[in-house]
């Protein structure tokens, strides 16, 4: 597993600092929102962070210039330029941990192994947000001034390696509403069944480790 720590602090991020724990009483978790270009990850995690009183960062703030440049000229990303982000993601996350928050980054985390660098930093669940190509591409178009062009959601989708059901997370549709994506996810996070994450404590033995219903 990488274990380079190096870039965390390269690049600003906007970030808004949570309460200790979450703003609830249980062990701070660091939560991915995560699916392709369009799917309203910004716009569920921020609300998903206000809900929790957890620390929020913007997952695109950790990307270099060059990335960012990148994908404004339709090219996608591919592994050595994601591997730097995904660390300082990591990094973040793990810092937020240490100090007893939990925190909420937007972050696209479209293949298991860049999900499996993230889980390095503790105890960290991901919500992938799914919907039909045609209503990404509605939502992608119909918002202003992102250099996410619609152009890129082919290659998203391409790359896309779906939540699987061992992993610690489930999936929801983004159909509805933001703030009713919101209370799902806050339902599904807190049921009994859940997987645990990677650096959760082991102790329930009872846990399942498939999920079936909401993928
Ligand atoms: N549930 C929703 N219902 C209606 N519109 C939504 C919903 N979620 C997000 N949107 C809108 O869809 C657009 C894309 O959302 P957002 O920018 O949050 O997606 P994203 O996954 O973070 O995108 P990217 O990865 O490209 O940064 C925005 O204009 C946002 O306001
Ligand atoms: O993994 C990737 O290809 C990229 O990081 C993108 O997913 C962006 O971060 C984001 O979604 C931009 O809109």
């Amino acid at each position: 597993m990488d274990t380079d720590v190096t870039e965390t602090e390269m690049f600003s991020t906007q970030t808004t600092n949570g309460t200790p724990g979450g703003g609830a009483d249980r062990a701070p978790r660091a939560i991915v929102v995560m699916g392709v270009a369009g799917s309203g990850k910004t716009t569920v995690a921020a609300l998903l962070a206000g809900r929790l009183g957890a620390s929020f960062a913007e997952g695109d703030d950790f990307h270099s210039p060059a990335n960012v440049a990148k994908m404004a000229a339709g090219r996608p990303l591919d592994d050595d330029d994601r591997w730097p982000w995904l660390r300082g993601i990591r990094d973040w996350f793990a810092k937020e941990l240490s100090e007893g928050r939990s925190a909420v980054v937007p972050c696209s985390a479209l293949r298991r192994g860049y999900r499996e660098l993230l889980e390095t930093a503790g105890d960290v669940r991901f919500v992938h947000l799914t919907g039909s190509h045609d209503l990404l591409r509605a939502r992608i178009q119909g918002r202003a001034g992102h250099f996410m062009k619609p152009e890129m959601l082919d290659s998203q989708l391409a790359a896309l390696e779906p939540l699987q059901d061992d992993e610690a997370g489930f999936a929801v549709d983004i159909t509805p509403r933001p703030d009713q994506i919101v209370d799902d996810i806050l339902r599904l996070l807190d049921r009994p069944d859940a997987p645990p994450a990677a650096g959760s404590d082991p102790e329930p033995t009872t846990v399942p480790t498939t999920e079936s219903e909401d993928r």
